[in-house]
């Protein structure tokens, strides 16, 4: 499928069903290691996965790690971003390709690891086509998008338009975020 015909999908109003190709939005991001060269190879793995394709990736943006306490610039910023996929692949066999991709770039998910604990790498579904869903493996879209600077930012720059199903644009997510945070836009 060509990246043209990629942006025309996802786009019906309805949850995607098995095999039906829709637009997903990956969120990416890294702490630990050389972020950027994982995020690079990270975006080409996800371009590899079967049926899938990669349209568009964001550049890589700096954020200070958000912990459950707060932001912390004591601990190692993130670089972050989003990669945009067409995909034929259901929600939940996304979601396990993607634990796979962490799991091989070393991401400790060992039950003593810390709640938003540093990583090398997190790979997270933000949308996938207008899949609105809450199972206990898998909600979307995320439940925290539309309150993080560090996804909405990126995902702007490659999809203005965009929005969160039953949410907003993202446009006015991220004003709204900016403007909660006291910094300019
Ligand atoms: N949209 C989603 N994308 C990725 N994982 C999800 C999603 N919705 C629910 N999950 C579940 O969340 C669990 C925890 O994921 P993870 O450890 O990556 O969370 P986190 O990145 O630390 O925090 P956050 O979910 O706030 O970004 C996963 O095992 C997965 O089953
Ligand atoms: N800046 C930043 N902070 C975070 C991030 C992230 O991607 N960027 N991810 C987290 C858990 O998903 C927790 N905190």
């Amino acid at each position: 499928m060509t990246v043209d015909e990629a942006r025309d999908v996802g786009d019906d109003g309805e949850g995607a069903e098995d095999g039906e190709t829709v637009e997903a939005v990956v969120a990416l991001g890294a702490n630990l290691g050389d972020r950027a060269a994982t995020l690079d190879a990270a975006v080409a793995e996800l371009d590899g996965l079967p049926d899938t394709e990669l349209v568009v990736a964001s550049r890589w943006h700096d954020s200070v790690a958000l912990t459950p306490e707060g932001l912390d610039p004591d601990k190692p910023a993130y670089l972050n971003g989003v990669a945009v996929l067409c995909t034929r692949l259901a929600p939940h066999a996304l979601l396990r390709e993607l634990r796979r991709l962490e799991r091989a770039h070393g991401r400790d998910r060992s039950a003593t690891a810390p709640r938003w604990g540093d990583r090398t790498l997190d790979l997270d579904i933000i949308v996938h086509g207008d899949t609105r869903l809450e199972t206990s493996e898998l909600t979307l879209p995320h439940p925290r998008a539309h309150e993080r600077d560090f996804v909405l930012r990126p995902w702007l720059e490659v999809r203005p338009d965009a929005v969160l199903p039953g949410v907003g644009p993202i446009a006015e997510l991220l004003a709204r975020v900016t403007a909660a945070s006291g910094a300019r836009p």
